[in-house]
């Protein structure tokens, strides 16, 4: 039996995506407030003594981390690849599943109405 925890974060930036046509609305820069969640998992014999996956107040890192560097800056100076929400998930992934082992997804919604999801 697998428990999962999430938690979300905001942050507020600014992008561009290149690779659509002319005139696509996304290829002009603007901005979103973001929600990242984080999705943790663990299988119920491997919860702490507590009953936690993971405390939720463990992931205070990530929060500091999304303060310093991506809260308010432009995300095509920050990351290497078109920010599309996608490829922000999976970034943001890769930089985190190490500290944190349980790490299971990472969810990036750019308006209230759409999400995408790296789970590898
Ligand atoms: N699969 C993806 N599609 C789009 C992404 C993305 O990251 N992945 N990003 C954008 C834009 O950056 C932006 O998020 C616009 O999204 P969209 O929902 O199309 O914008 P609106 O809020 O204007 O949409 P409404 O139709 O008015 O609700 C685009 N696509
Ligand atoms: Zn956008």
């Amino acid at each position: 039996m697998t428990l999962r925890i999430s938690k979300q974060f905001a942050f507020s930036a600014s992008h561009r995506l290149d690779g659509l046509d002319e005139g696509h609305q996304c290829g002009r820069l603007h901005g979103h407030n973001y929600l990242v969640e984080m999705e943790l998992a663990a299988e119920a014999e491997q919860l702490t003594p507590t009953g936690f996956v993971r405390d939720y107040g463990d992931l205070a890192p990530f929060k500091k981390w999304i303060d310093a560097t991506i809260d308010h800056q432009h995300l095509n100076d920050i990351i290497k690849v078109n920010p599309t929400a996608e490829n922000l998930a999976r970034w943001m992934y890769e930089l985190w599943s190490e500290q944190f082992p349980e790490l299971s997804a990472v969810r990036i919604s750019e308006t209230p109405k759409t999400w995408a999801e790296y789970r590898p």
